[in-house]
């Protein structure tokens, strides 16, 4: 009856490969898990086009890879539900702004766009800072050989994860874990959520409903790790509630906030807290699972950003000349950090940054569940489908970019971008569901690749190790992390 259903005529008049019974095509996808994204988003777009269809079991995704789709689907004010895979995320995040539909998205976006104004961003340069220079440190103690053992080269990618998070953790609930300098219990459960979380996606476990899963092992030890999660959140919750009630007693005995106070940087949970206080109906759930949706959101994007950064750095070696010019016509000898005024001087790094999400965009694709019926590139699809948004694939789109597997920043200067359609190149999706972290992300970018290029000169021996394989998980990370020659360089013109 399902086989003749109109829902299922409606979907295979969409090209695609061929449906078997049951599993649909989940066994022509490759077993190595780095080739299942060349499969979906490179293999099978040349074989069947820029839209259309597979089958996971009963599920069915309609791919697309043009800029005029993407348009079309990122500007809806319909389609802005999330697609059905996300699902596994909810038991960790809950109604948080990545998976809440409808109204209740639209009133979290609401409340939560000011904490994202430039002003208030300003303040977390220090922390940017203070982070990159930590990230430094502890790479070059990584390059430094013990006794006569030359170290050959350093897996960055661990170095960069502790990083990214210690910032947003700073970021988002105003406390320092320094993951990069010491053993975190609320790290180590976030690392081992988000490897569970993924192992869940491939597997079997994906099409089980929570309940279910949750008395397999693996779901055993995911309540466990989100028990201890939502605890610590919750308690860091509790313990700024009551330092923003203590500042506030202070504040009315004192005649005034004294100076620390009111200098006080402002964590993003912190102006959630004080919206409340100014009577805007937010429960403690709600705001803990705004928090644990900025730690999720925070940290895995901006590592996998940076290493890919990194690797098109190594591998293309006139460039990174080009940004370590440019970073020393802003900074000449100096070691002073990084402004967001020097941001905005450092357009080479910002190209080089832009083509490097095109090519390796840390989110490699993203669903919309389609709740009515519409109509895609001349296929109708129905209600109840999952459009497959296909990032990875549209930034390869040789017709916007030509050579589109070669690295070359000049793409993204103002002369060579006037006129490239506007939703060929959304690395942050686009729209009103839009990435709203992406300033936060840029200049937490800039900072950190601007103290690494400062002070290192990076190279990646693809001959020993050939191209790195990426694979598509929660975001788009190195399989075999990321091992870069270093060779520090106080000045980096000697390079040049
Ligand atoms: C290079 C880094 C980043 C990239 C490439 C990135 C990319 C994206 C993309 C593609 C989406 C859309 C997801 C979807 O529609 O399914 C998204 C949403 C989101 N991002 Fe980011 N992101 C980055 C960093 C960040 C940071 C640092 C934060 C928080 C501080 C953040 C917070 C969020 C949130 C809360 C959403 C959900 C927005 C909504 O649905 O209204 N992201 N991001």
């Amino acid at each position: 009856r399902w086989e003749c259903s109109s829902f299922v005529k409606t979907i295979d008049l969409i090209p695609g490969p061929k449906r078997k019974p049951i599993v649909g095509n989940a066994m022509d996808l490759p077993k190595e898990s780095h080739q299942i994204m060349q499969t979906i988003q490179g293999k099978w777009v040349k074989q069947f086009g820029r839209v259309y269809r597979s089958w996971l079991g009963f599920r069915t995704f309609v791919h697309i890879s043009t800029p005029m789709l993407m348009e079309k689907m990122l500007t809806s004010q319909t389609f802005i539900d999330k697609g059905k895979s996300y699902s596994i995320l909810r038991p960790w995040l809950g109604e948080g702004l990545l998976l809440a539909s409808g109204n209740k998205w639209r009133r979290s976006r609401r409340l939560l766009t000011p904490a994202f104004h430039f002003q208030i961003l300003d303040n977390f340069f220090d922390v940017f800072n203070k982070n990159a220079d930590i990230l430094c440190e502890q790479l070059t103690i990584a390059n430094t050989p013990v006794k006569s053992d030359s170290v050959e080269e350093v897996d960055v990618f661990p170095y960069l994860k502790k990083c990214t998070l210690d910032i947003i953790c700073e970021a988002a609930m105003g406390i320092k874990i320094n993951a990069q300098l010491e053993d975190s219990e609320y790290i180590r459960n976030v690392h081992k959520i988000s490897e569970i979380v993924v192992e869940r996606f491939f597997s079997f476990g994906h099409f089980l409903p929570d309940w279910m899963y949750h008395l397999t092992p693996k779901g055993r030890e995911h309540m466990k790790l989100l028990k201890q999660i939502h605890g610590f959140t919750s308690k860091v919750i509790r313990e700024r509630k009551e330092e923003i009630a203590r500042e506030e007693i202070q504040k009315e005995n004192d005649d005034g906030a004294p100076d620390e106070v009111k200098k006080r940087r402002r964590a993003f949970l912190d102006l959630m807290l004080l919206s409340v206080k100014d009577g805007v109906e937010l429960s403690d759930l709600d705001i803990r699972n705004e928090v644990d949706t900025f730690m999720f959101e925070g940290h895995d994007t901006t590592a996998s950003a940076l290493v890919w950064f990194l690797y098109c750095m190594a591998t293309n070696s006139e460039q990174q000349a080009l940004v370590q010019e440019e970073l020393n016509e802003v900074f000449g000898d100096s070691d002073r950090p990084c402004t967001m005024e020097d941001t905005t001087k450092l357009k080479y790094l910002e190209c080089c940054i832009k083509e490097s999400l095109r090519l390796y965009p840390a989110v490699p694709n993203i669903t919309r569940y389609m709740s009515e019926d519409s109509e895609l590139g001349g296929y109708k699809i129905p209600s109840g489908a999952s459009v497959s948004l296909q990032i990875y694939a549209l930034h390869r789109n040789e017709e916007y970019f030509p050579d589109p597997d070669v690295f070359n920043p000049e793409r993204f200067q103002t002369n060579e971008s006037i006129g490239r359609h506007a939703f060929a190149f959304v690395p942050f999706s686009a729209g009103p569901r839009n990435c709203i972290g992406q300033r936060f992300a840029m200049f937490e970018e800039k900072v950190l690749a601007s103290s690494l290029l400062r002070r290192f000169k990076f190279s990646y021996d693809i001959a020993k190790h050939g191209p790195p394989r990426a694979n598509a998980e929660l975001v788009l990370r190195p399989r075999d992390g990321m091992p870069l020659k270093l060779v520090s360089c106080p000045r980096c013109l000697n390079f040049i």
